[in-house]
């Protein structure tokens, strides 16, 4: 499937209870190694990453996992001192993950899919999945997340993988991210946190870096408790136990204290900043109102495909990138339709199941780009193995931030890599839909038309004589109004159009009839 490279058909071994699962990745990941691809190293599954000789090289492979940390803190200071080559270097800044799943509800492809997707978001932020272990359970365990059988096989395998870290499919509470770490021995790191990275790494605009800087502190802010615990333990006392006993404030407790404080203030100063901000967005939107320019917001799942679309209707150079979330700040484009009005296109932030309420509330003034469109273009992958659930997912967030009422054409996007009959039922489901690719163009002429036929209309009919001075309001008339008809007579131009109202206004003194 091409518009998953890094996933993987995972088998799922029931055992003799039918109660526990292991996805044992170990098989595909050796394919795609096979491929050449280690992604994160020299762009995301572009393929570009060195191949199986230079990962066989000798040298890191080899070296056990305090080895590599303490290695990593050298190169940390210098890549000569360490005397490393650079390939070998950058693979040791490649985190070597196994990842861990729960699977509650919903059907095996269901758990398989969210696993996939995992994997997907791990080597976007980039890191070298190794394995993944999904655990059936009716819900999960509150001190360990997974079973304690499982934990103990979970260790076993993370320690014969040398794997750094492990990453939970889902948002760990901070005793359960705490107990894993005491019990694997491993950093651990959950879904959010991991979405959390990648968003930091992509973040390029002002108002992006502080709404992920934003989400982060709010992230760390609920699990300050749990880290300060881990860390004091570290330093050698237990958080209210050898400090101050039950009730006691030991030292930990108060850096806990102290780090909240810092993290309040920081928070403070981010919403200040990001409403400073906001209140910008909001001018250029009430200027865009002002002049009626209606706008079409671009949502839609990662890697659906939503900044190709964006490039191949108005041939704007926007960066496709086959990674999650490459689009973290809202682009948006001008173009005119077929009869010269102009109207915007802008493309958001790319939605995921479970996006963390964090990072809603954080991006919220980019989301509300979408409540705000006229139109919404809605973008699903047409090739990936459950289309629908990304839709869900996708309203899920747009009933969040408000954008539920906004009209939307769904757009299943890959046409050229779906297979057409599995997509009937959805193409059946959603009536206003449409089948395009951005990548060979099919369908995009007609979703141009559609857009064009969406886009509220100038509701005030005009018929003024311009005199040829005023140029400007007729220019005006063409790219904001819909001209019926144009006549160039000896005291000016004659047009007959619809506008807006506040260009009504405007042509008003020159008006020969009007009607609303
Ligand atoms: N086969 C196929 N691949 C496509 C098509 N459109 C986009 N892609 C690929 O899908 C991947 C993601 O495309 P983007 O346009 O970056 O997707 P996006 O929705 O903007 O992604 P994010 O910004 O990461 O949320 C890229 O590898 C594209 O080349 C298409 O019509 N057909």
């Amino acid at each position: 499937m091409t518009t998953q490279p890094n996933s993987y058909d995972t088998d799922l071994d029931l055992d003799d209870t039918g109660a526990e699962v292991d996805v044992d990745l170990d098989d595909e990941l050796d394919e795609d190694d096979d491929a050449g691809r280690i992604d994160g190293v020299d762009g995301f599954g572009g393929g570009s990453g060195p191949g199986r000789d230079e990962r066989d090289a000798p040298g890191i492979e080899g070296l056990e996992l305090e080895e590599r940390q303490a290695l990593r803190r050298v190169v940390g200071m210098s890549t000569e001192l360490a005397d490393i080559s650079e390939v070998e270097y950058r693979k040791l800044l490649l985190e070597r993950v196994v990842l861990v799943g729960v699977w509650t509800e919903g059907s095996m492809e269901d758990a398989e899919n969210s696993l996939a997707e995992l994997k997907l978001l791990a080597e976007t932020a980039g890191s070298e999945v190794l394995d993944g272990v999904i655990q059936r359970r009716k819900k999960p365990d509150p001190a360990t997340f997974i079973g304690s059988g499982k934990v103990a096989d979970l260790r076993n395998l993370v320690a014969s993988l040398g794997a750094d870290t492990v990453i939970a499919d889902g948002e760990l509470a901070p005793a359960q991210l705490r107990n894993l770490e005491d019990k694997l021995k491993v950093k651990v790191v959950d879904r959010t946190a991991l979405i959390l990275d990648i968003f930091a790494q992509h973040a390029k605009s002002k108002e992006g870096k502080a709404q992920v800087e934003l989400a982060q502190l709010q992230y760390m802010k609920q699990r300050l408790r749990g880290w300060g615990g881990n860390l004091s333990r570290q330093a050698g006392g237990r958080v209210g136990a050898a400090g101050g006993g039950i009730g006691g404030r030991g030292p930990g407790e108060t850096k806990i204290e102290t780090d909240r404080r810092r993290i309040n203030t920081k928070i403070a100063k981010l919403r200040k900043e990001l409403s400073a901000l906001k209140g910008t967005r909001t001018t250029m939107r009430q200027e865009r109102r002002r002049n009626s320019i209606p706008s079409v917001a671009i949502a839609g799942y990662t890697n659906a495909g939503k900044s190709s679309l964006l490039n191949s209707i108005t041939g704007a150079g926007v960066l496709v990138e086959d990674a999650l979330f490459a689009t973290l700040d809202p682009t948006t484009r001008r173009t005119t339709t077929a009869d010269g009005r102009v109207y915007t296109f802008t493309d958001t932030v790319g939605f995921v199941r479970h996006l963390p309420h964090d990072i809603v509330e954080a991006f919220r003034s980019t989301l509300e780009e979408v409540a705000d469109a006229d139109l919404l273009l809605h973008v699903v992958d047409g090739s990936h193995p459950d289309p629908m659930a990304q839709i869900a997912a996708v309203r899920e967030v747009l009933a969040e931030i408000g954008a539920a009422d906004v009209r939307e054409i769904v757009v299943i996007n890959k046409a050229d890599a779906a297979d057409l009959m599995a997509l009937a039922p959805l193409q059946h489901r959603e009536r206003n839909s449409i089948l395009v690719s951005a990548r060979t163009g099919e369908g995009i002429e007609e979703l141009k038309r559609l857009v064009e036929a969406n886009l509220p209309r100038p509701d005030v009919t005009v018929e003024a004589l311009v005199p040829y001075e005023r140029g400007d309001l007729v220019s005006r008339v063409h790219s904001e109004g819909t001209v019926d008809q144009l006549e160039h007579t000896g005291e000016g131009t004659l047009i007959h159009a619809r506008v807006h109202a506040d260009l009504a206004g405007e042509l008003a003194p020159f008006e020969v009839t009007a009607t609303h």
